[in-house]
């Protein structure tokens, strides 16, 4: 008697379990979605339905997989509708703002630019993403773009002076080194008695800036660092490919083909910042500890007493694969699609010629006085960051219920920031905000537009790019040094295919002709 009532007990115990677990699952998978849609509504805000487990993943899959097909006018700036097909749909369909679901997520896109503002800039209620999918911290590392509250505030004050002015003064100088060495490489691969120099930049600029963030910032040598970006590279590739796919959390335990991959990708990555970090160790002298470039910077704080100026070495080995893999990809764009821009307008390549000759000379490395006076590479500069600026969209997560202008955000939903739409949008940078004008930054960035924070390359907020001056005396150095060199321009077997890989990338490479000068 006593044993069947046990049993009674167990089973209802059971039995309200999987209900619970049923009634979970459908509140997330179903209930959830169906009543804040509603709640977005009232508020005047729709878009694409939602669909069950996936929201709307697989219409962005098939949708970027068209878009993925067609090839631009290269004299066409009109590049969101191929980059971003979903927001380009969504956008005519429901207007500025929408709602749209990733997997089960209610995400906002907001591309108005006060709203945008007050997103980006709020220091508590809106926050970067959560990071859930493990591939992100083996490709990134667990580093400053990634965590959160007391942690990155003591990361952000003791990573600020690597990147000081004054630090980055004496950069100028390995920055030109490293662009010299990948001339000569560039030199070598013409063949007997031609004159011009085909190479696809993009693959070039990348194993430049990698080759710089190596040197600059981590004192590594020339292989260890292409060592390090090859890997970061391939582990690249498999992030991108999962992007579109639904995240199913412990698959990221189990020993599949990808899985395996990534591990032995993630130990040689891991190997080289441990071997890089071992022979600074080594290296302490007394008058310059370990030095004041980054690694310099994280060394000495790991031999800090002060907990608000501490930093452990396993967070040092993240920092490291973040900066090292935030450092060389978004300047190595930059680079490229002013190349592409510059090849395409060859007028405006000249006038930088013409200014670099008369400033800086026919050989000189420049300097950051230099850079005070290079007016038109600025403007140039500015208006590349414009159109096809690296980073082409920030997300943000809403921890709190929040208030944004009238809109009002439950916890939990994330934003999306579509950088490259707004750059473009006529109401703000005039009718012709999708040409290539660098002469509407000839008084300053406030004269160009009528909104104070329509630029956002760098974006703005506590969040805002630590690396901002680095990444443009780099871009300047690099500029300014081929410039001297070299008259560009295009191939014709380019192909106009900016796509979304995480950032902005030329689907097919840029290839370009170097006519050597002089
Ligand atoms: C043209 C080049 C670059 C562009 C356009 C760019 C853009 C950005 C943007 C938009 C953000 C903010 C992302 C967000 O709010 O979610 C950011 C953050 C960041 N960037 Fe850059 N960046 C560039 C170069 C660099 C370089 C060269 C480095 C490293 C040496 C770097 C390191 C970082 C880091 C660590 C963060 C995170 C900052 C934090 O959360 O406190 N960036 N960058």
């Amino acid at each position: 008697m006593e044993l069947i009532s046990t049993i009674n007990l167990l089973t209802i115990v059971l039995l309200l379990f999987v209900v619970s677990k049923i009634w979970k699952a459908c509140w997330i998978l179903l209930l959830r979605p169906l009543m804040l849609s509603k709640r977005f509504k009232k508020q005047g805000i729709s878009g694409p339905k939602y669909k069950i487990l996936y929201g709307n993943l697989s219409e962005i899959k098939k949708m970027k997989k068209e878009a993925d097909l067609c090839v631009l006018d290269p004299n066409s700036n009109d590049i969101f509708p191929r980059v971003f097909p979903q927001y380009h749909q969504w956008m005519s369909q429901y207007g500025d703002t929408f709602l749209f679901w990733t997997g089960t997520k209610p995400t906002i896109y907001i591309s108005n630019h006060e709203l945008a503002k007050q997103v980006l800039s709020s220091k508590f209620g809106f926050t970067i993403i959560p990071v859930k999918r493990p591939e992100v911290f083996i490709l990134f590392g667990k580093g400053l773009s990634f965590i959160q509250g007391d942690d990155w505030i003591r990361h952000r004050r003791i990573l600020n002076p690597a990147f000081s002015m004054d630090r980055l003064k004496a950069m100028t100088q390995p920055m030109g080194d490293c662009t010299l060495r990948i001339f000569e490489e560039w030199r070598k691969q013409r063949r007997n008695g031609e004159v011009l120099i085909k190479i696809e930049i993009s693959k070039e600029f990348h194993k430049l800036t990698a080759d710089i963030i190596a040197t600059t910032a981590f004192g590594s040598s020339y292989a260890e660092g292409i060592e390090l970006c090859r890997s970061q590279t391939e582990l690249e590739k498999y992030y991108i490919s999962s992007l579109t796919n639904v995240f199913i959390p412990g698959t990221q335990y189990l020993p599949t083909p990808t899985n395996l991959k990534l591990w032995e990708l993630h130990k040689k990555v891991k190997n080289s910042i441990k071997r890089i970090i071992d022979s600074r160790l080594k290296s302490k002298c007394k008058t310059y500890g370990y030095g004041d470039d980054l690694l310099g910077v994280m060394l000495t704080a790991a031999k800090s007493n002060e907990y608000e100026r501490k930093m452990r070495m396993d967070e040092i080995i993240e920092e490291c694969k973040n900066f090292y893999y935030a450092g060389q990809g978004t300047t190595s764009i930059l680079l490229t699609w002013t190349t592409m821009l510059l090849s395409l307008h060859q007028g405006w390549q000249e006038k930088l010629r013409e200014e670099v000759f008369n400033e800086c000379g026919k050989d000189k490395i420049p300097d950051t006085d230099t850079f005070s006076k290079l007016k038109l590479m600025n403007m140039v500069l500015m208006e590349s960051l414009r159109l096809y600026g690296p980073v082409i969209k920030i997300s943000r997560e809403a921890t709190q219920d929040m208030k944004v202008g009238h809109l009002e955000i439950p916890k939990g939903t994330s934003i999306i920031i579509p950088l490259l739409k707004m750059h473009r949008d006529k109401a703000i940078w005039g009718e012709d905000a999708e040409q290539f004008n660098p002469l509407r930054f000839e008084n300053g960035i406030s004269q160009a537009t009528i909104h104070p924070n329509a630029l956002l390359p760098f974006s703005i907020g506590p969040r805002a790019c630590i690396a901002k001056n680095f990444a443009m005396v780099e871009a300047k150095t690099v500029l300014t040094m081929i410039l001297q060199q070299f008259q560009l321009s295009l191939s014709p077997e380019y192909k106009h295919t900016p796509v979304d890989h995480f950032d902005l990338f030329p689907q097919y490479g840029l290839p370009v002709m170097l006519h050597p000068l002089g």
